[in-house]
């Protein structure tokens, strides 16, 4: 089946202080139409340069220095920033951040935010668009209906859409802030939607009427979703596949229950270990030693090498490459070969 986005051998460097480093070094990762995709890793793994390099809103001091990033068949690496706004929105991609008051304009009522976001019509506050929803010129093509913006509240939970049309952002709780965000996904209908820890701020409720949302959404819309998280029992919840990154690397990637139940990564192991839900009652619950490397100081071999109490000489030189070891189960680690 053809794919609805591929990367292809992605390398993504950062530039500071005259010195360059790769936040992602040789990623690939394929996603089906309609599929769930999660990537998961510590802080600094690199998921969210993965998900700003798919919308193209990469920061002005990192480079795409190698790879593709295909969605249906275009590879956005080439596509001019001015010209990105094809890709962006309605039947195309669209990205939900971890703090939705980033992708709302504070000034603006929810109502004209709404109408305006989906239009791409920023052109008043060129800062907040370009770093944000700016969607490129006016999409004439793009034709929203007041009814239909009714109908999105009321699907993301709002009683009384009404009354949520004529409030500011900061009138609203940050999970209603966030169901405004997915309110406009169910607008635009995106077939890939990117959503990048959409529930760290949300309590635990919250978090699962978010992901109850997205779900919907993929099953009504077909929409196919790269959800990303620090939290692998969160992502597991709602991805057929996920994906462990560390380092900039791809650590392991397979099917939902293979990387609960079979997690060959010692890295993979350490983030599942040190979650509460999975600790078995024997010794303590083990979070992983240490703390995730500066990429402007990434250690030779495996970056996971200096935490890995699996650690062999090996490891401290050659990166492991990514290995098939099952029907749909894929690891790199100097452990299996
Ligand atoms: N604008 C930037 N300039 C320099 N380095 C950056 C920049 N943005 C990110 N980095 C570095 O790139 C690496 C990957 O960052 P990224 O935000 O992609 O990781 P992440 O897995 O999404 O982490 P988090 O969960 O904290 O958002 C980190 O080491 C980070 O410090």
């Amino acid at each position: 089946m053809d794919k609805l986005l591929i990367i292809d051998d992605l390398w993504i460097s950062y530039y500071k202080d005259g010195k360059k480093a790769y936040a992602i070094r040789g990623l690939n990762l394929e996603v089906d139409y309609n599929q769930i995709v999660g990537i998961v890793g510590e802080s600094g793994s690199g998921k969210s340069t993965l998900g700003h390099a798919i919308v193209g809103l990469l920061p002005s001091n990192s480079k795409v220095e190698k790879g593709r990033i295909l969605f249906e068949g275009t590879d956005l690496t080439k596509i001019n920033r001015r010209d990105f706004y094809k890709f962006r929105g309605k039947n195309a991609i669209f990205m939900i951040f971890q703090d939705p008051m980033s992708s709302l304009n504070p000034t603006m009522k929810i109502y004209d935010q709404l109408r305006e976001v989906i239009q791409g019509k920023h052109s008043s506050n060129e800062d907040f668009s370009l770093t944000r929803w700016f969607l490129g010129n006016i999409r004439k093509d793009i034709i929203i209906e007041n009814k239909d913006i009714i109908e999105a509240l009321k699907k993301v939970g709002f009683k009384n859409p009404k009354e949520i049309l004529v409030k500011y952002p900061h009138q609203l709780s940050g999970g209603e802030r966030q169901r405004i965000m997915i309110a406009m996904a169910y607008l635009l209908k995106p077939k890939l939607l990117i959503a990048d820890e959409p529930t760290t701020a949300l309590d635990v409720v919250t978090q699962a009427q978010v992901l109850k949302m997205l779900l919907e959404l993929k099953d009504e819309y077909k929409t196919s979703i790269i959800f990303i998280s620090h939290d692998i029992t969160l992502v597991s919840q709602i991805s057929d596949r996920i994906l462990v990154m560390y380092g900039g690397i791809l650590m392991e990637d397979g099917s939902s229950e293979e990387i609960l139940k079979n997690p060959l990564n010692p890295y993979t192991k350490g983030l599942i270990s040190s979650l509460p839900i999975y600790f078995k009652g024997e010794g303590r619950i083990s979070p992983i030693p240490g703390f995730p490397p500066n990429i402007f100081n990434l250690p030779a071999g495996c970056p996971f090498h200096p935490r890995c109490s699996s650690n062999m000489s090996i490891c401290k030189s050659q990166m492991p490459k990514i290995k098939k070891i099952g029907e749909s189960h894929y690891v790199a680690c100097h452990l299996y070969g």
